[in-house]
């Protein structure tokens, strides 16, 4: 079994490749811009070829494996976590960065078996970094090793977020509420890379001490999750406790001290869970 998620993960591996290959050939083409649960909410034509690409690549060599995909999701395919081998696909995290030529775009694909994470893979294709990671392995950065930063002081640490694409009032309020409260810790920076995959490679990194988000999909996440927690990171929910990559709600620090610290100054909010969305949202 083993030998088996090797070979998948060199598959994965390969494809995220040629996918980066699709998607920096077409960030300077033509691109028709289309809108899924809010008019800030983007998706191409790159998104739906590069997952197409990704699916049909893998079920060649993986038959009887499952899927989900952000834009086979958005076509109305259910988005179920069995313990079956599943590939979870973010063909594009970074889509608005994408339209906008802003140069953070990442392929980003997890693997679980039995609802764990086996392996992740996110490559930042337009800065070609090919970040890895599998369960009890490591994680690696076009193969060389990381590790989460050793900073314990909130006061000295680096936090990454999103604003996410709601626009409603209520959720906007919230999202300002976290940022103010952590910003006056006061925290040295606040940054975000338009990507909830990258910004979980940067605390694998070590550039950033913790990333926290309300509103992200388990595309977004699983690869990433595991890719922090192989570089020595944790990983919890924004009210406390065990996360749960379908629950759209994430912490992914360091260590337990920054994710707790932070979690402090969190307002929490609940947006409808992946698996019991009938599409996208
Ligand atoms: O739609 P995409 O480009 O795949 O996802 C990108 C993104 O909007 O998803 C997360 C929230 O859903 C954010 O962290 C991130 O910026
Ligand atoms: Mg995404
Ligand atoms: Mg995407």
């Amino acid at each position: 079994m083993a030998d088996l998620w090797q070979s998948a993960m060199d598959h994965a591996v390969a494809v995220a490749r040629k996918a980066g290959q699709v998607v920096g050939k077409a960030l300077h083409d033509d691109r028709k811009v289309m809108t899924k649960s809010s008019s800030v909410d983007l998706v191409t034509q790159t998104d739906q070829k590069v997952e197409q690409l990704i699916i049909r690549s893998v079920k060649e060599k993986f038959p009887t494996h499952r899927f989900i995909g952000e834009e086979s999701v958005a076509a109305g395919e259910s988005c179920v976590l069995t313990d079956e081998p599943t590939w979870i696909i973010d063909p594009i995290d970074g889509t608005t960065n994408f339209v906008h030529t802003f140069p953070f775009v990442a392929i980003s694909i997890g693997f679980s078996v039995n609802k764990e994470v086996e392996f992740g893979v996110v490559y930042s294709c337009l800065e070609d970094k090919m970040f890895t990671a599998r369960r009890g392995r490591g994680a690696f950065c076009n193969g060389a090793p990381l590790q989460v930063s050793e900073q314990t002081d909130i006061k000295q640490s680096m936090v990454a977020t999103e604003f996410g694409s709601s626009r409603a009032p209520e959720t906007v309020e919230k999202i300002f509420c976290s940022l103010r409260n952590i910003l006056c810790i006061p925290v040295q920076g606040v940054r975000g890379a338009g990507t909830a995959a990258i910004n979980m490679c940067l605390v694998a990194s070590g550039c950033v001490e913790v990333y926290y988000e309300i509103g992200t999909h388990v595309w977004d996440v699983a690869a990433g999750s595991l890719i922090v927690t192989e570089a020595g990171g944790v990983l919890m929910d924004v009210e406390g406790g065990d996360v749960d990559l379908m629950s759209r709600k994430i912490v992914a620090a360091n260590s337990k001290t920054i994710a707790e610290r932070i979690i402090e100054e969190i307002a929490a909010f609940s947006p409808p869970r992946d698996d019991v969305l009938p599409q996208h949202q």
